[in-house]
C-alpha cells in the first residue's frame, strides 16, 4: 500500500492504493513505516510523500467508516507524527488532494502541487468534518474567513487558487497534454529539489499547528451560518463544521482538536452521514449490472439528435461540450434556427459567468452540425430522438432511422414514459434500441435514465452507460414499464398530493409538508413549473380524463388538476396555475380561485373536509413513493435499491441527507411503513397504489432491511 525508496538521500514515501490512495488502514501503517525508517536511517536529509498512480490520496478510505477500521491507527495520529518528524517533509500533490489527503499535506511541512491538480474538503457531503485536523490546521495557514469557506462548502479548489490562498508553497506547472506518469515525474523531481533546498533549514513556523490564529468577529459567523441554512437546508455537516473552525480561532491547537473530534463523533453516527456515505457509494453503483460487461460497449465518437426544440438543443450541449460532434436535425429551419441559437446563447452565458473561455466555447460551437436532412446521419454511432411524446411519431422517427444510418448506429428515443418495445418494433434492429430519458433542462441534470428493452443487446446498454458517463451524466439502467422508475413512483406521490386536495389539504399544505421533509419545491409547485399540461397530456394518454373510460373502481383523484387546464392556469408559463405568479416570478401565492375550485370539487365528489395533520400528509405522499418503488424492485424494473435513491435524489429532488426513499424507508422502520399502508388502504380501498408490494410485506413480517437483503440477494446472484 505504500512504498519506500531513496533518492539522493531523500526518501519517498510513494501511496500506492489504487485507483484513488484512499488512506486505508493498511496505507496509514506504511506511512508511518515509512516515516520510522527515514528518521532512523542518518543518511536521510529529508522525506517526500507522495501518490502513486493517477492522483494523491483523495481522502481516507470511506468503507472503513462503517466496519469501524478507520479507528485504528487514526489519521489524526499519523498526521501528528508526520508534523512532528525532525527531518523535512515535503507534500507533492497530484490529482485529486481531498479530505484525509489535504490533511495529510497539511501536516506536511512543505506542499508543492501540479497545476492540473485540485484540493478540497468535501467531507460535509458526507454527512462529517474534515476529522483529521483539517478544520484546526487550514484557519492557521489561510486564515479563519477562507478555511470556514472551503471547509463548509465542500467544494474543491484548482491548485492555482489554493496556491494564491496560501495552502501550497510551489505550483508545478504542467499542460494538459502531458500523461499522468509525466505529470508525476515532473512532480517528484520538483519535490526532491525543494526537499534538498530546505533539508537543513529549521522547522520553526512550518508546523501549521504551531501557527497563530486571527480571530474573526461574531458577525462573520452568524453571516455565514445564515448562507449555509440557505444553500445547504437541511444539512447538520456544514453547519457544524463552522463551530469547529470557531473553536480553532477560541482555543489551542490540542483543545481545537479536542473540540473536532467530539463534533466530529456526533456527525459520525448521525443518520445524515449515513445517508450520504450512502449516496456516495449508490452513485458509484449504477454502472455495477448483474450480467451486464461494460467492457463490451462500444465507442460512441459521432451522434445524431433529432429535434431542436429545448430538449434537443439541451442533449445536443451534453455532446459537443465534451467534443463529439453532433448533427442536430429538424424539420423546419425555423426551429433548427431556435435551437442553434439556443445552444450558442448557452455557451455566451457561460463565457459571461466566467465558467469557460471564448476560445473552448468556439471549439465546443465548431462540433455542432446543424441540418434539415436525415441523410447527414448515415454516419453517426448513435442517434438521439427528442421529438413530441407519442408513440406514433417516435416509431415513425425510428423507422426512418433504421433505413438510413449504418446497421451499428444504436437508436436511443428519449422518452418519459412510452413503451420502448413497441417503438423498437418499428425498426428491424430492436436490438439497438434503447431509451435514454434525459431529464429538463438536459444539459443540467445529471441524471439519466437509460431504458432496456425486452430484445436491447448487453453491448447497446453498455455503450450507452459509458457515453453517458462521457458526458458527466449518472446513468441508472432500468426496466421498461410506463414511467420507468421516477416517473412511475412519481404517480401515486402525486396522486397522494392530489387526494389530499380531495380532502381537506389546499396545495399550499402539502407543498409545506414536502418542502419541510427537505425538497426544493412541493408538489404542486413542481407542477406549475413544469407545466401543468403535461400531467393532462398523459392522463390523456392513460384515457383517463374521460370519466366514461375510467375503472369505476379506482378513484379519481384529478379532477381539479384537469380544470386547472381547461382554465389556462398552466402554471408559471401563465402565470397561474395551482398558484398565482406576479410576471416574471416563479415565487406562487396561493390562489383564491383555486381554493374554490378545490373545495367546490370536494362537494361534488362527495367528500367532507378535514383538517389534516403535517404527519398524515408526509406519510401518504412518502409512503404512497416508496410503496412504488418496492414494487419496480420486486418487478426487476430497478435492479438496485441504490438506483431508485440515486434517480429521486438526482431526478426529483428527494433530499439527500435522507439518503433516498429506499434508504428512508430502511431507516423509518419496513413495520412501520408497512402496517401504515394497510391502513391508509383500509380507508381507502380504490386507491391501487395501497395495496402493498409482496417485497415490502416480506420484508416487514421478517424483520429486515432492504438494504442487506438485497445485497445478499445479488451477493447470491454473482455466485451462482
Ligand atoms: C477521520 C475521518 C476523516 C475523514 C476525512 C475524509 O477524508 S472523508 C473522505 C473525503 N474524500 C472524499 O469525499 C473524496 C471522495 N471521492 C471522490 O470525490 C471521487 O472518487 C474522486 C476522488 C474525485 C475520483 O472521481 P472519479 O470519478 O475519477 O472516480 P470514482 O468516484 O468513480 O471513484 C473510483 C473508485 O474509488 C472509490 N473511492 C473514491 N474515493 C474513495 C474514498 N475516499 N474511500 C474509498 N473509496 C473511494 C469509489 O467508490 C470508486 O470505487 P469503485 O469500486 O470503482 O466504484
Amino acid at each position: 500500500m505504500t512504498s519506500y525508496k531513496t533518492i539522493k538521500d531523500v526518501a519517498v514515501i510513494t501511496i500506492e492504493n489504487p485507483p484513488v490512495n484512499a488512506l486505508s488502514l493498511a496505507v496509514r501503517e506504511g506511512i508511518l513505516d515509512g516515516l520510522s525508517r527515514a528518521s532512523k536511517d542518518d543518511t536521510v536529509c529529508a522525506i517526500v510523500i507522495i501518490g502513486g498512480g493517477r492522483t494523491f490520496p483523495a481522502g481516507a478510505d470511506i468503507s472503513e467508516f462503517a466496519n469501524g477500521k478507520a479507528f485504528t491507527k487514526p489519521l489524526p495520529q499519523i498526521i501528528e507524527k508526520i508534523e512532528s518528524t525532525q527531518k523535512p517533509i515535503v507534500c507533492a500533490i497530484h490529482g485529486t488532494a481531498f479530505g484525509g489527503g489535504l490533511e495529510v499535506a497539511l501536516g506536511c511541512h512543505y506542499r508543492i502541487a501540479s497545476t492540473r491538480s485540485k484540493v478540497g474538503l468535501p467531507e460535509v457531503n458526507l454527512g462529517i468534518l474534515p476529522g483529521a485536523g483539517g478544520t484546526q490546521r487550514l484557519p492557521r495557514l489561510i486564515g479563519v474567513w477562507l478555511a470556514a469557506e472551503m471547509i463548509c462548502s465542500g467544494k474543491p479548489i484548482e491548485a492555482v487558487d489554493a496556491d494564491a490562498k496560501g495552502i501550497l508553497d510551489d505550483l508545478v506547472e504542467i499542460s494538459s497534454l502531458e500523461s499522468v506518469q509525466t505529470e508525476y515525474d515532473k512532480l517528484l523531481d520538483a519535490a526532491i529539489t525543494l526537499a534538498l533546498r530546505v533539508k537543513n533549514h529549521s522547522l520553526e513556523g512550518k508546523r501549521v499547528s504551531q501557527l497563530k490564529v486571527e480571530p474573526v468577529s461574531d458577525f462573520f459567523y452568524e453571516q455565514l451560518a445564515l448562507q449555509i441554512s440557505k444553500n445547504a437546508r437541511g444539512m447538520n455537516a456544514p453547519l457544524q463544521a463552522l463551530k469547529a473552525v470557531k473553536a480553532s480561532a477560541m482555543f489551542p491547537f490540542k483543545e481545537g482538536m479536542q473540540r473536532e473530534q467530539q463534533i466530529l463523533g456526533r456527525l459520525f453516527v448521525s443518520s445524515q452521514a449515513k445517508a450520504l456515505q450512502h449516496i456516495f457509494f449508490a452513485e458509484r453503483q449504477t454502472m455495477k449490472i448483474p450480467g451486464i460487461d461494460m467492457k463490451k460497449g462500444v465507442p460512441i465518437k459521432f451522434v445524431g439528435v433529432i429535434g431542436a426544440g429545448m430538449m434537443g438543443s439541451g442533449i445536443a450541449i451534453n455532446f459537443i461540450k465534451k467534443g463529439i460532434p453532433v448533427v442536430l436535425i429538424d424539420a423546419e429551419q425555423e426551429f433548427l434556427d431556435r435551437g442553434v441559437k439556443a445552444i450558442e446563447d448557452y455557451f455566451k452565458g457561460r463565457v459571461k459567468k466566467g465558467k469557460t473561455t471564448r476560445f473552448l466555447a468556439d471549439r465546443s460551437l465548431g462540433y455542432l452540425r446543424p441540418s434539415l436532412h436525415y441523410e447527414d446521419l448515415s454516419n453517426v454511432d448513435l442517434v438521439i430522438e427528442a421529438v413530441f411524446e407519442n408513440l406514433d411519431v417516435k416509431k415513425s422517427v425510428l423507422k426512418h432511422l433504421d433505413e438510413i444510418c449504418k446497421p451499428q448506429t444504436i437508436l436511443c428515443t428519449n422518452t418519459s414514459t412510452l413503451d420502448i418495445d413497441q417503438i423498437a418494433s418499428a425498426t428491424n434492429r430492436p436490438d439497438r434500441v434503447i431509451g435514454t430519458h434525459f431529464f429538463s433542462p438536459a444539459n443540467v441534470m445529471r441524471l439519466m435514465e437509460n431504458v432496456a428493452g425486452s430484445k436491447t443487446s448487453e453491448r447497446t446498454i453498455a455503450s450507452v452507460m459509458q457515453i453517458s458517463k462521457t458526458i458527466s451524466k449518472i446513468p441508472v439502467l432500468v426496466g421498461n414499464c410506463f414511467g420507468f422508475i421516477g416517473n412511475r413512483m412519481l404517480f401515486p406521490y402525486n396522486n397522494q398530493a392530489n387526494a389530499l386536495l380531495q380532502e381537506g389539504a389546499f396545495p399550499h399544505d402539502v407543498d409545506k409538508v414536502l418542502y419541510d421533509f427537505g425538497f426544493p419545491m412541493g408538489l404542486f409547485q413542481m407542477s406549475d413549473l413544469a407545466g401543468n399540461d403535461i400531467g393532462l397530456h398523459i392522463r390523456k394518454a392513460q384515457g383517463i380524463v374521460d370519466p366514461s373510460q375510467r375503472d369505476p373502481n379506482e378513484r379519481y383523484v384529478s379532477t381539479t388538476a384537469d380544470k386547472l387546464c381547461e382554465m389556462k392556469r398552466f402554471g408559471v408559463k401563465s402565470s397561474k396555475g395551482w398558484y398565482s405568479y406576479a410576471k416574471g416570478s416563479r415565487k406562487g401565492r396561493p390562489d383564491k380561485e383555486v381554493m374554490d375550485l378545490i373545495v367546490e370539487n370536494s362537494k361534488a365528489e362527495g367528500f367532507v373536509r378535514r383538517n389534516i395533520s403535517a404527519k398524515e400528509i408526509e406519510e401518504r405522499c412518502l409512503y404512497a413513493l416508496i410503496n412504488e418503488g418496492f414494487k419496480c424492485l420486486e418487478e426487476g424494473m430497478a435492479y438496485k435499491p441504490g438506483d431508485i435513491d440515486i434517480i429521486w435524489i438526482y431526478g426529483y429532488g428527494f433530499p439527500p441527507q435522507k439518503g433516498g426513499p429506499m434508504h428512508y424507508a430502511d431507516a423509518v422502520g419496513l413495520k412501520k411503513i408497512y402496517d401504515s399502508i394497510l391502513q391508509y388502504g383500509k380507508a381507502d380501498p380504490k386507491t391501487s397504489a395501497w395495496k402493498p408490494s409482496k417485497l415490502l410485506e416480506q420484508l416487514a413480517s421478517s424483520g429486515k432491511k432492504l438494504a442487506k437483503y438485497w445485497t445478499k440477494k445479488l451477493k447470491a446472484q454473482s455466485n451462482l
